[in-house]
Order: C-alpha cells, then structure tokens, then sequence
C-alpha cells in the first residue's frame, strides 16, 4: 500500500540540507526529502463536460482506464448533473460501473444536489448487490459538490443563489458522509467572475469554510475563468488561510491566459498540496464563456521535474505519474476528440520522440551503407 499525502508526516516533508554550489547556497532537490503533491486529474469529468460532440462510453471508459495505469491515485470520472444542463456527463454511472477500477485509486464523481447523488447511491447500491470481487474497488467512493464565489456564476451554473446551494448541499454532504463516502468541496470562481469581474477574496473564504464544515476533506479553489495571475492566486490564498488550513486546499486553475503553471507553483509555494489538472489540457466550464481547458497535467509534471516537489502516484507510475504515460493519453483523447493535444509539454516530448526515432532510423540506414 503506497503511502498517502495525509499519513506523511511533516517532518518527512522538510527540506534540510543546503549544499554550497559556486559560492552562493543552494538547495539540492535530487538528495533532500521532498515534498509529496497530490495530482486530482480532472480530464474525464472537467475535461470532457464541455466537449461539443458525442463521445462514446468506450472512450471515457478506457480513458479513466488508461490514467489509472499512468499512476494516476485520485480521477474525477464524470458528473451525476442534469443530461439537459450538462449532455456530455450523461451516462456517468454507465461509465463508473464498467470501466476496470484498481485499488489504491479514488475514483471521485461531482453530484449537484441530492437527485445526483441519489443517481450514485443506485449504481452503489447495484454493486453491493452483486460485487464483482473482494478486490474491486466500488465504482466510486467520492463526491464533489460544487459552489461558487458569486451569486451570478451560481445562478449560470446551478440555478440558485450561493446561500441555497449552501443549504441544498449541506444535506447532500450528510448523507454522503454518513455512507461511508468523502467528500470534497469546490468554490469556482475564486479569482475572477466572468459575470461580475474581480471577486471578493473575502467571500471565497466564506463559502469555503461554510463547505470544510459541511465535513469536506479538501476545497479546491478554481480560477474557473483562467484569467488569475500568480499575485492575485497568493493575494486570495493569504485570504482563505486567515481561517482555513492551507494542507485543505487545493488548486484548481484554468490556463485561459497562460498562467495555470505559474500559478500552481504560487499555490504550491503558499502551502498547497493539491492540484487539479486535466490530461492534454482538455476542459472548461460551460458556463465560464471564453475560459480554455485546465492546466494541462503534463505541463505540471513537467515543471515539477527536478524541484522540491514529488508527485504522488500509484504502483502502476512507479509511485509517481509517469509523464511519457500521460503524453500518450494526452494525444490520445486529442485526438479522439479530432484535435491535437494543447499541452504544452506534451507537444514537446512527442516531437522530441519523433526526432529520436528518426535519428535512429537515420543511423540504422547508414550503418547498412
Ligand atoms: C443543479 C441543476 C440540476 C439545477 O437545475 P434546475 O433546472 O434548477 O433543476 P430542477 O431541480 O428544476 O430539475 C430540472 C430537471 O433536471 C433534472 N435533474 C435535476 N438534478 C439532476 C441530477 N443531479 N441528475 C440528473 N437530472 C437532474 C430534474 O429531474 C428535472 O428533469 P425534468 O423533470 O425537467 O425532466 C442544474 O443546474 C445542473 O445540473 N447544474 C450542473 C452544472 C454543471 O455541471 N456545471 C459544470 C460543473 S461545475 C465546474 O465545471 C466548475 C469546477 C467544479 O470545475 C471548478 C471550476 O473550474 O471553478
């Protein structure tokens, strides 16, 4: 059993060497403990809500499928929200009782109200009545209920002001926690409101802690918009961490303006140890007009290369998430989707990996000269 985020304790997370390198300090991440990250990969739920055309079960199925093999430990698989508002989640418990689940990994679904959540309890209830093995985990063991910063991004997104989702979800938190479920919380626009502009950080930490008491485990803060700069993402952290735990929090940033990565390192560096990414950079909310996908999971990996940092993974990563894995994947359901995968890093290693191939089979030609 690989050891978890929370059971690591601090002092295993501290930095404590400092080597003497051409005269000035420096730290040498390669040796000293470093710091464990966990990664909630979005891709199938975040990344594929917003996606134009059909995509068919099989391919969400084998996509889950295919992050869990990359060492992925926590994936959003899809969403119990109404079909009319939201077409692409339909068929969510299809996909969470078909797809092959291992154990070690948290397959997390996000649920609106207490319909949806009653849409999960049946496909649980289902497998309870007929499990498949003492091995297989359930097909799900998580939910994510969902909120916002403002009234007007609450009203787009869930049909309610802020104080009625509060009221409406805290039954819906009960309940599932009450089955043996966690239970994380999301406040989105955290930063910027594509209806109402700069948000109040103050009100942030509000419905944020209004959601920790609701008995989440963990409130991810989206920059839903993607429009957040590293500054304002430290400014709205001092903010929430005047009354939440910084090790309850967690990243969600979209990288509409090319500020994800920067901004996670910002998050990481106020103490955060979540981050929510989506593989290829798929995704974006249906009612955040003009926001592109979130960070791209290859490009958080890549940055974290070489720092203080450790992502956190499964057996099949090696412990970690295995980057190469998750380009593939990345250009995989880019390409599912009739595109090209937009993660940065994930451009850059297929054509680094076409280049080598190439050189090799240069060097094999002119070796039979
Ligand atoms: C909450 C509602 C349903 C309210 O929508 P409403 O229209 O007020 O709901 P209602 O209770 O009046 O029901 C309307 C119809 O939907 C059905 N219905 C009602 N609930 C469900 C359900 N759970 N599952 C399936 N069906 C449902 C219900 O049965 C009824 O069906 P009808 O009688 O008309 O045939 C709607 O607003 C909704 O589904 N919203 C979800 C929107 C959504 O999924 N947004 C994207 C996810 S959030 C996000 O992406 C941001 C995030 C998390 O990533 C972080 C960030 O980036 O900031």
């Amino acid at each position: 059993m690989l050891t978890s985020l929370r059971a690591l304790p601090r002092a295993a997370c501290r930095l404590s060497s400092i080597n003497l390198f051409h005269g000035r300090s420096r730290q040498n991440y390669a040796t000293e403990a470093k710091i464990p990250i966990n990664i909630m990969e979005v891709g199938p739920r975040d990344g594929l809500q917003n996606e134009k055309g059909v995509i068919p079960v099989d391919v969400k199925v084998e996509l889950i499928e295919k992050l869990g093999l990359a060492g992925c430990q926590l994936i959003e698989a899809g969403s119990f929200v109404s079909p009319k508002w939201v077409p692409q989640m339909a068929g969510t418990g299809e996909i969470i009782s078909r797809m092959h689940r291992l154990p070690d990994v948290h397959y997390g679904v996000l649920v609106p109200n207490q319909k949806g959540l009653e849409g999960l309890l049946s496909v649980l209830n289902s497998y309870n009545a007929s499990p498949d093995s003492d091995s297989t985990p359930p097909p799900s063991d998580e939910i994510s209920i969902f909120t916002a910063a403002t009234d007007a991004f609450t009203r787009a997104n869930l049909n309610t002001s802020i104080n009625e989702s509060l009221a409406k979800l805290a039954p819906v938190a009960k309940q599932a926690l009450d089955k043996g479920l966690r239970v994380r919380g999301y406040v989105s626009v955290a930063i910027v409101c594509p209806y109402t502009g700069q948000v109040d950080y103050k009100k942030v930490r509000e419905v944020a802690k209004e959601l920790l008491n609701m008995g989440c485990y963990e409130i991810s803060l989206g920059d839903t918009v993607g429009r957040g700069t590293p500054t304002q993402v430290a400014e709205m952290l001092e903010e929430v961490k005047k009354e939440l735990p910084v090790e309850r929090l967690a990243g969600h940033f979209h990288d509409t303006f090319g500020t994800a990565v920067a901004n996670v390192f910002t998050a990481l560096e106020h103490g955060v140890r979540t981050i929510d990414s989506s593989v290829g950079g798929l995704g974006g909310c249906p009612y955040s007009p003009g926001a592109t996908g979130n960070v791209a999971t290859e490009d958080v990996l890549y940055a974290l290369k070489n720092s203080k940092y450790t992502v956190i993974g499964t057996e099949y990563g090696k412990g970690t998430i295995d980057l190469d894995k998750m380009t593939e994947i990345g250009w995989w359901i880019s390409e599912k989707l009739g595109r090209e995968s937009i993660s940065r890093a994930g451009r850059a290693l297929r054509a680094k990996k076409i280049r080598d191939a190439e050189m090799v089979a240069d060097g094999e030609v002119r070796a039979k000269l």
